[in-house]
């Protein structure tokens, strides 16, 4: 038999080179009392040199106890799969690991079997065989099965029915077949070996004889007789059992079967971990008397406790604690020894006085076989049975030292003091290779979960990198978006903010343009109806003047008047402008001339003199209106009835007129505005009152006519412009009137005063006196066109010179000639002449704007709205200075209504010239920085215009060149 690794060099095996060691030959006689001697592994103070020599020359120190563990099967685990062991064999197959749910924990042992892969053949063969072929020799061996219970100790040492346990086949190996050896002498020789067997059971303390019964008898070889008789009590003796019977035999079989047959009178019990629990320990003692060598087989009992039994009573639990006390004392004892104590407790029970010999003596060795079940429920027990073969490992054998040699008991105490630190050393070492071990597991353990670690922080990094990179990468994206948005809004808000600019300012100026076409227009249509009262006024002058035939009651001057305008074609043209009004027949004031008929019939009012018109004429009329919504006048004088003899056909207060077309006066609104005239002179005939009535409305009318078409979007004008421009067209045309009056080729023979005012003369001619009637009328005439275009027209701020709308003539005359230190043209007239300017300052040398002429009791309020009109919308916030005045104050807004033009400072102290200072309002663009003017600045530093003042009888100012005025009322002298 192969000894096992660890045993091998401590092998009890008797070599021939062991044999021959006088020293351990020494020590090998079975009667030798010597007690354990452990290596001393540190000197001893009290060792001299010569011991310390022979220690070294000593062989080394050797283990007595040879620890094997076999595991059984484990039944359970092919129950359930899922079960695993808790044992597990390391590959040394020299340890056993024990797996529990928090660890494991090796133990090294000298061998390891499993009962699945190695049955007790193999098992006997591996670990037993070489002990009993040591025994055969004369060695002394004593093999013990220890664990707990239903751990397969009995099981190992007795085996099953398949296969022999190891006393029997020891008992084969020793005693062989039990052939004869041989002959000597023709004599047979008999076997060779025989032995002696004794079987003790070590029950409750007491050790009991299982070969001999009390009923006596036995026959042969001591066999017992029975199995029915008690068992017989030994007393022990020394370490021996005192009188205990054998059975010797050289052949196995029988002596097997004997054991086998008194082996079942061991006391078993049925417990919780074993059906068949042996309850007490059985001892097998085969002596090899040929030899001396001796085999001790010991089956032990379980190892459990109490509880663990499952006992009950005090019977059984005194029962069980004297069958744990033979388990506990062999513990103590295996400890004491392998602690070098100086008393090992051989004598605390049965079985360890038995056993002393075992542990004592140099030629015995003990094989201790842990038995241990891999179920996990076991684990305890497990455990606890391999920490005690564990310590029955580190027993150790020092070299043999003869008791004589022993000196002193300091000596002895020093040994065994060395003894202790040897195995404490070694358990030292083991338990710190066992620590180094777990250390290595521990870092390796950390080292993983440390690397576990960062991975997840790194994980984790990259997640909240993850999140914290998309959070801000669409925290951008949408700030960007937005930008982008705002920036898009933003231009397309300043291109149409551009486009918008554009079309404001071209359509300023197309409405500027409008406009100055419109002003254009309406002065042309002015001087053309100027020029045509001229011509009229003139020729009327003549026919009076020149000596022709005057017509005193002024229906000539009517009719050429006629016919002077029906024959400029011109006229017709100019007059002929259409406007689409809505035809209302009964509110329309119609004027019916018809030429070449004996009747005149004249309709100031439609409704009233309907009822003693013509119907053909009505009818005329009617159909003239609903086809045909315009206002057209022409007036065409019939030059045959107007010629020749037939002159005398029709009386003075007749008019030979033709309705070439109707007239619509205006509409409602427009009527309004042009109330009636009112007859200011009952000394003018009704007829020729109506002609000129109807002749100023038509001159009215068409140039409103002629301002309207063209200025569509007079509509929206205010009133106020409105009424200024006709306030200005009446005034225009009054004017006129009245400076063809007045200004005239001065007559020869005449007086400046006849000259200038040929109405106020007292004296007429013949002629004159018998056209005194139409003069008259002229004079009627003129003085109430030139009343009623002056006063006519909105008379709240628009009075007559003197202030009163309906002044007579007789008084206005006495109030004109009254007015000795003005102008007397001026006075008479009614109007001013005002020149607009901008305020001068240090900067600005003051812009000269334009003349106007207004009516003279005009005030600044009505002078406003004409520089207004003239600046346009571009510049007219301003105010007017009273220059002159000490402060040079301007005029408050609200106070200019009340204020008249005619108080305005003399230009250049020239009559009737009046001097508007406008100062520009803060903030507008032509703000000078001013200061309070002087009297001395109420000059306008210009001399007279020269191509509109040459009949002028008072200088004027001249512009200069570069001076833009373009007044909007062109001042024109006569
Ligand atoms: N290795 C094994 N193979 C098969 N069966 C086994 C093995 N070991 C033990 N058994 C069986 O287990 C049962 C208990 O075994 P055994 O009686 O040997 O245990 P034990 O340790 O002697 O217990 P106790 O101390 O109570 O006597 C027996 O029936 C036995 O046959």
């Amino acid at each position: 038999m192969a000894p096992t690794p660890s045993s091998k060099p401590h092998s009890m095996m008797q070599t021939p080179s062991s044999k021959s060691n006088p020293a351990h030959n020494q020590t090998r006689t079975p009667q030798s009392k010597q007690r354990l001697n452990f290596n001393v592994s540190k000197p001893s103070p009290n060792h001299n040199s010569s011991a310390m020599a022979k220690e070294s020359n000593n062989p080394p120190a050797e283990h007595p106890v040879e620890v094997i563990g076999r595991i059984r099967d484990y039944p359970d685990q092919k129950k359930n799969p899922a079960s695993s062991s808790a044992l597990q064999i390391n590959p040394d197959k020299q340890s056993l690991r024990v797996k529990t749910e928090i660890g494991y924990r090796d133990f090294s042992l000298d061998g390891v079997s499993l009962s699945e892969e190695e049955d007790l053949d193999a098992f006997y063969k591996k670990f037993v065989e070489s002990r009993i072929n040591g025994v055969k020799l004369g060695d002394k061996c004593t093999i013990m099965m220890y664990g707990p219970t239903g751990a397969g100790k009995s099981h190992t040492m007795f085996g099953c029915g398949k296969q022999p346990g190891i006393v029997y086949k020891s008992l084969k190996d020793i005693l062989g077949e039990g052939e004869e050896v041989g002959e000597e002498n023709g004599e047979k020789l008999g076997p060779a070996t025989f032995v002696q067997v004794t079987v003790l059971e070590i029950y409750n303390e007491e050790i009991y004889d299982l070969l001999s019964t009390n009923n006596g008898g036995g026959f042969n070889l001591g066999w017992a007789k029975g199995g029915s008789a008690s068992k017989v009590r030994l007393e022990v003796m020394g370490k021996k059992a005192k009188n205990a019977s054998f059975i010797a035999g050289h052949e196995a079989t029988k002596i097997s079967r004997e054991i086998q047959k008194v082996e079942k009178r061991r006391i078993v019990k049925s417990t919780l971990c074993n059906e068949r629990s042996s309850r007490s320990h059985c001892m097998i003692i085969l002596d090899v008397p040929t030899v001396g060598g001796r085999l001790m087989l010991v089956d032990m009992a379980g190892s459990e406790n109490i509880e663990q039994a499952g006992q009950n009573g005090l019977e059984a639990k005194l029962q069980t604690a004297k069958i744990n006390q033979g388990n506990t004392a062999l513990k103590r004892v295996v400890e004491s020894i392998a602690n070098g104590d100086s008393h090992v407790p051989f004598r605390d029970s049965k079985l360890t006085m038995l056993l002393q010999d075992s542990f004592e003596d140099d030629k015995s060795k003990i094989l201790m076989i842990l038995c241990a079940s891999p179920d996990p429920k076991e684990l305890h027990k497990t455990i606890s049975t391999l920490e005690y073969g564990a310590k029955a490992k580190c027993i150790v054998r020092g070299p043999h030292t003869p008791i004589k040699e022993r000196g002193a008991e300091d000596s002895s105490s020093a040994v065994i003091l060395g003894s202790r630190i040897a195995a404490m050393d070694q358990f030292i070492y083991k338990l710190q290779m066992e620590n180094k071990l777990r250390e290595k597991e521990r870092n390796d353990a950390q080292k993983e979960l440390m690397k576990k670690e960062e991975e997840i922080a790194a994980l984790r990094a990259k997640v909240s990198l993850a999140e914290g990179k998309g959070h801000d990468t669409m925290e951008e994206e949408i700030n960007l978006k937005a930008n982008q948005q705002v920036q898009k809004l933003k231009s397309e808000l300043e291109k149409r903010i551009q486009e918008c600019e554009k079309m404001a300012d071209e359509l300023i100026e197309m409405e500027r343009r409008k406009m100055e076409n419109v002003v254009l227009q309406f002065q042309q249509e002015s001087e053309m109806l100027r020029q045509r009262l001229r011509e009229l006024e003139s020729e009327l002058y003549k026919s009076r003047v020149g000596g022709g035939s005057l017509d005193m009651d002024g229906s000539n001057f009517v009719r050429k008047l006629l016919d002077t305008y029906s024959e400029d074609s011109g006229m017709v043209k100019s007059m002929d402008l259409d406007k689409s009004y809505d035809l209302d027949a009964g509110k329309q004031d119609v004027v019916v001339f018809k030429a070449g008929n004996s009747e005149t019939k004249s309709y100031l009012d439609f409704d009233s003199r309907k009822n003693s018109r013509d119907d053909k004429d009505y009818d005329l009329l009617v159909r003239s209106f609903s086809s045909k919504g315009c206002l057209s006048t022409v007036f065409e004088a019939d030059e045959e009835e107007g010629s020749g003899d037939d002159k005398e056909k029709f009386s003075d207060e007749e008019v030979r007129k033709e309705v070439i077309e109707e007239k619509v006066v205006c509409s409602s609104t427009l009527a309004a505005k042009a109330p009636s005239i009112p007859v200011s002179s009952p000394e003018v005939s009704s007829q020729n009152q109506e002609k000129v009535e109807n002749f100023r409305e038509t001159l009215v009318d068409k140039l409103l006519q002629a301002e309207s078409p063209s200025e569509p979007e007079s509509a929206q004008d205010t009133a106020s412009s409105r009424l200024m421009r006709i306030q200005n067209i009446f005034t225009l045309c009054g004017n006129h009137r009245e400076l063809s009056q007045h200004i005239r080729t001065p007559m020869p023979g005449r007086k400046r005063s006849e000259n200038i005012d040929p109405m106020a003369s007292p004296v007429r001619t013949t002629e004159e006196g018998s056209d005194a009637k139409s003069i008259s009328d002229v004079k009627q005439l003129q003085k109430s066109l030139s009343k009623d275009l002056l006063v006519s027209d909105i008379p709240e701020n628009f009075q007559t010179p003197m202030g009163n709308k309906k002044m007579a003539p007789s008084s206005f005359e006495s109030t004109l000639a009254s007015k000795e230190n003005c102008n007397p043209i001026d006075e008479k007239i009614g109007d001013l002449d005002v020149y607009v300017k901008w305020e001068a300052s240090m900067e600005n040398p003051g812009k000269f704007i334009t003349t106007l002429k207004v009516v003279k009791d005009s005030t600044l309020a009505d002078l406003r709205k004409l520089i207004e009109i003239h600046l346009g919308g571009d510049n007219q916030a301003f105010t007017f200075l009273v220059l002159g005045d000490p402060s040079g104050a301007p005029v408050p807004r609200e106070t200019e209504a009340t204020m008249q033009a005619s108080k305005l400072p003399i230009c250049n102290n020239q009559l009737p010239g009046r001097l508007a200072c406008l100062r520009p309002l803060k903030g507008t663009r032509n703000t000078p920085h001013h200061l309070p003017l002087s009297p001395l600045e109420n000059k306008l530093p210009l001399t007279p215009i020269s191509n509109v003042t040459k009949h002028c009888d008072y200088p004027s100012p001249e512009l200069p060149t570069h001076l833009d005025s373009t007044p909007f009322v062109t001042l024109r002298r006569y």
